[in-house]
């Protein structure tokens, strides 16, 4: 009887733990909701759709298949500037080319910032790095990488490497077999970040290559803002924190395994001749490499950050390189003929090709114009309130760039929708924008142009494209998250006769 008795209180008193909890929770609830209907409310008069207490339109936003569908279909609704509100976080997304041309360019002092109080770059980066970084840190990492990619013993080197990595790269298809190249690019990649900061790039059954990208894949995956729930509730975070403390040992790992690099970099190291990032790291003097923008946890953050910052959108640009010139197969035997004609008795094309080689390049620029593989900037945020089309937006908003309605935008654009890579014959000057623009365009330009007219027209020197199924070659794209992608296809790849 006692024993019932005193499983009977135990069990009001469980109860009662619930219900304090549950009411608790119901106040806290209450109270962040009105504080959050007067954040919302009270800062910006900017249209959107009804955002809902605490998740905001995060309900509707993850029931989207295609994220960046969604935000076209609200562009129409609402116009070139609206809002929506994921989560704590509200989010302006800005389209049309006169509104990127002036925020990015004519305000650029004021809206190229990235929001560095978000959750990841806070918490797991610690602000460390290039992708969140302001001011004298960006200033000081991007004119280092730039300098790197521009150095003559850098492109030579990158040159030699890429050749190699191309020859590797061929060998994983076949004329008989038809194979997806998706995780083939995804690998070549990798060795492309490879080469731009270790100066060498890794044959596919190494054990160190095969941990460097898992690892790069996992922080890829985990420790990005717009992949963490907590960016949008900042509370998870009190309960994800093991989670949290796995990602930033992930990033400690890379960190260093980049430090191992630097010190082998140092025992052969020669000045005259740098031919990666670390090599130009280790030419500044010592007093600028104590530079707290050049500290050593900055630039080996800001390696890492060349590897995030490739990994997608410089695959997605080779799969869909390759995708329209099987879907295309009289552009791709006219890329052929110029590279017979100007490459004529020579086993690979090289960079010196390029200014020769026109067609091909304009093969290139009118794939990332009409195919746009990186649809949506990173998020980035403004110092000062901004008027745009007769609305506020409020400083340290959120803001998103829609880098594709320029690019096939008819005013500036003859038949945009049209793929035609003999448009570059004459200049075209406004609208381009697969990198972005202005001051804080990706910084990896140089290294994506080598390595997409080197892969392309060396695979093209040497073999013909064939789609397994030609009727498979679907124009629907797969959004990533971050990037578009083809839908799955094959190829078989035949060596050409001469
Ligand atoms: C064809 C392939 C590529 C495309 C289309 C592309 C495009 C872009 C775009 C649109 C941005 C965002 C700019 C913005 O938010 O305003 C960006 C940023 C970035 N990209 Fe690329 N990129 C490519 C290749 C690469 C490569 C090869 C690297 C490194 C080796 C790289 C590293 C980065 C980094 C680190 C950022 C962030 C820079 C910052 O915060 O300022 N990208 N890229």
């Amino acid at each position: 009887m006692t024993t019932m008795l005193n499983a009977f209180l135990e069990h009001m008193s469980v109860m009662e733990s619930i219900m304090t909890l549950a009411l608790a929770f119901s106040v806290s609830s209450f109270t962040i909701y009105c504080v959050y209907r007067q954040m919302v409310g009270s800062s910006t008069n900017l249209p959107g759709p009804r955002a809902w207490p605490i998740l905001g339109n995060l309900v509707m936003i993850s029931r989207a298949k295609d994220f960046y569908q969604l935000s076209k279909e609200l562009q129409k609704k609402y116009g070139n500037v609206y809002r929506l509100q994921f989560g704590q976080l509200t989010v302006v997304f800005i389209s049309g080319h006169k509104n990127i041309s002036k925020f990015w360019i004519e305000d650029g002092d004021i809206s190229t910032d990235r929001p560095d109080w978000m959750f990841c770059p806070r918490v797991i980066t610690k602000q460390k790095g290039i992708i969140f970084a302001n001011g004298h840190q960006y200033i000081e990492l991007n004119k280092l990488i730039m300098q790197a990619q521009h150095g003559e013993f850098f492109q030579k080197n990158m040159e030699l490497q890429l050749t190699q990595e191309i020859n590797e790269l061929c060998k994983c298809f076949s004329p008989d077999n038809a194979v997806d190249p998706l995780d083939h690019f995804r690998t070549s990649v990798l060795n492309v970040g490879s080469i731009l900061t270790f100066g060498k790039r890794f044959q596919y059954s190494d054990a160190e290559f095969k941990t460097l990208h898992a690892r790069i894949l996992y922080v890829f995956k985990h420790g990005q803002s717009l992949g963490r729930k907590e960016t949008f509730f900042s509370w998870l975070a009190f309960f994800t924190k093991s989670q949290v403390r796995k990602v930033i040992a992930e990033f400690d790992i890379l960190h260093e395994y980049i430090s191992q690099q630097l010190n082998d970099h140092k025992i052969e190291h020669n000045p005259k001749s740098p031919k990666d990032l670390l090599d130009f790291y280790l030419n500044l003097s010592e007093e600028t490499r104590q530079d707290s923008a050049l500290s050593e946890t900055n630039m080996f953050q800001a390696i890492i950050d060349m590897f995030t910052g490739s990994y997608d959108s410089l695959t997605a640009s080779l799969m869909i390189i390759v995708f329209y010139l099987l879907k295309y197969p009289d552009v791709q035997r006219k890329c052929r003929e110029e590279i017979d004609r100007v490459c004529k008795g020579k086993s690979t094309v090289v960079l010196e090709d390029r200014d020769k080689l026109r067609y091909n390049v304009s093969t290139i620029r009118e794939v990332l114009r009409i195919a746009k593989p990186l649809v949506l900037s990173i998020y980035r945020t403004n110092k000062r309130d901004m008027e745009v089309d007769g609305h506020t937006i409020p400083a340290k908003s959120v803001l998103l760039y829609d880098l594709n309605d320029p690019q096939v935008d008819p005013t500036l654009w003859e038949n945009p929708h049209e793929f035609d890579p003999d448009r570059w014959t004459k200049p075209q000057t406004n609208g381009y924008l697969p990198f972005g623009i202005g001051e804080r365009k990706c910084p990896g330009i140089p290294t994506a142009e080598m390595s997409m007219f080197l892969i392309m027209t060396n695979i093209l020197h040497k073999f013909e494209l064939i789609p397994e199924d030609v009727n498979n070659l679907s124009m629907e794209r797969e959004w990533t998250g971050i990037v578009l992608l083809p839908q799955p296809f094959k190829m078989f790849m035949k060596p050409v006769e001469y």
